[in-house]
């Protein structure tokens, strides 16, 4: 047998999912000179991400998780793995991280697989999708995903007509949702223990879940499609962090 073609990407900025538990009985504990403290410098982080979010030069969000797996749900991105470690180190040397417990996180690049067409990265719709200021929508949700390959059912041996037919029908159910769901993928090959990252922003969180339903029906998730642990949480603004860390 042939080796099938694998597609050729366009990889935009690099990314990182931070997911963390607030250990809530020290926080308690700490003064309230030390926890405003904590809450000030971190806000100051924050204003630091956004001048980097507008000029362009990467982007993040922040939603507080629903279920014991995670509090905090970081999604930060930026041009290079480097930048990105400088972020998390930065974030891990702060006084509120103290008070955080890692869980997951999960480092991929936003990626766009060329099926139909050759996109170019000088089209400006292409640069968005690559270098996306993320939405700021009510909700959000990520999780980790493998293509299968056991059997009959490998996707890595199939044609790369055959892939992109089975995209392409994907996309349609995707398409039914524009306007109430964005999604962004990521690729993860090489950098984490999933092939890809999906993350998927919605104003209705019940939007997310009809879509993944939905999706579960297209024959690339029926067939295909292997998942990994999922996060589901509410956007969390700066101006929302006072009373969500008051205790
Ligand atoms: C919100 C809707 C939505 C829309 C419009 C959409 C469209 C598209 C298009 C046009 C393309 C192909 C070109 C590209 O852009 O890469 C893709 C590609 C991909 N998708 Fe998708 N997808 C959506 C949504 C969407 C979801 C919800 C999932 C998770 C699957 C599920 O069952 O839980 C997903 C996964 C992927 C993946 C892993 C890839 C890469 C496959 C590869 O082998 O390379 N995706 N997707």
């Amino acid at each position: 047998m042939t080796a099938a073609e694998a597609v050729k990407t366009l990889d935009g900025w690099y990314c990182l999912h931070d997911m963390r538990t607030v250990d809530w009985t020290s926080w308690k504990m700490a003064s309230r000179e030390d926890r405003d403290e904590a809450i000030q410098e971190f806000k100051q982080l924050l204003t630091d991400w956004e001048e980097v979010e507008q000029a362009e030069n990467g982007s993040h969000v922040l939603y507080q998780v629903l279920g014991h797996k995670a509090d905090m749900m970081f999604m930060i991105l930026r041009p290079s793995l480097n930048e990105l470690t400088d972020v998390e180190t930065a974030f891990n040397k702060s006084k509120l991280a103290e008070f955080l417990q890692p869980v997951y996180s999960y480092v991929s690049v936003v990626e766009m697989s060329q099926y139909s067409g050759n996109a170019s990265a000088d089209d400006p719709k292409v640069r968005d999708r690559l270098y996306p200021i993320l939405p700021k929508w009510e909700h959000m949700c990520f999780y980790p995903m493998d293509k299968r390959r056991e059997g009959e059912e490998n996707w890595y041996s199939l044609s790369f007509k055959e892939r992109a037919g089975l995209l392409y029908e994907h996309s349609k159910t995707g398409r039914q949702y524009s306007g109430n769901v964005k999604q962004i993928i990521t690729g993860s090959f090489g950098f984490d223990d999933w092939e890809w990252g999906v993350t998927l922003f919605a104003h209705d969180a019940l939007q997310l879940k009809k879509l993944v339903y939905e999706m579960r029906f297209d024959e690339v998730s029926a067939k295909y499609g292997e998942f990994g642990t999922f996060f589901v949480g509410n956007h969390l603004a700066k101006d929302g962090l006072d009373t969500y860390l008051h205790v």
